[in-house]
């Protein structure tokens, strides 16, 4: 595993999946940011504390994906996430769906702007946030 990238694991469930057995492409962002929330908090900026201290608030203004393969019920996935793109008050994130033969599912990404606790974008991001997102920012895409 490249060391720029952050691996989070996951079943697809009965119920992520549609009346045609596949993971409805809905739930692709749920899982996404699951992935995201795990790698938040190893770089040592859960999404909890973030909220409850109300300093560094990262709403999502942009979430895209394409859909390769079907999930299916018992697939067992690996999600690889890594940093695309850090700009000054918003970062992109970028997510490759796999099985466990290494097949790719799915790639989705995210931006994340950082607001002020009024909701106004702020002026940029931390220094906190960018020393910790800075490791994994790839110019690979994973995709
Ligand atoms: C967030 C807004 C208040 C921004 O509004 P505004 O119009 O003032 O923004 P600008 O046009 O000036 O752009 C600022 C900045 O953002 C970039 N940007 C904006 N849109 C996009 C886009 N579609 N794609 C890419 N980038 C975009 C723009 O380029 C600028 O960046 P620069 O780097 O160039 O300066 C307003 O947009 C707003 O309120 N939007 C709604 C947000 C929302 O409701 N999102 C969905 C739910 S939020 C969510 O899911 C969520 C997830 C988390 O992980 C959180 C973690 C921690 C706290 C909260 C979270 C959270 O709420």
């Amino acid at each position: 595993m490249d060391p720029r990238h952050f691996a989070y694991a996951f079943s697809v469930r009965l119920h992520d999946t549609d009346a045609a057995g596949r993971l409805f492409f809905g739930h692709l962002f749920r899982h996404a940011h699951d992935a995201y929330e795990a790698f938040m908090a190893h770089v040592g900026l859960p999404l909890d504390r973030l909220i409850r201290e109300g300093e560094i608030l990262l709403p999502l203004v942009h979430a895209e994906a394409d859909y390769h393969r079907p999930l299916c019920q018992g697939d067992r996935v690996q999600v690889v996430l890594a940093i695309d793109e850090i700009r000054a008050r918003s970062f992109a994130v970028t997510y490759r769906f796999e099985t466990h033969d290494g097949t790719l599912a799915a790639t989705a990404k995210t931006v994340h702007l950082r607001i002020n606790r009024d909701g106004s974008p702020a002026a940029g991001l931390s220094d906190e946030i960018r020393d910790a997102i800075l490791p994994y920012l790839h110019e690979d895409r994973p995709q």
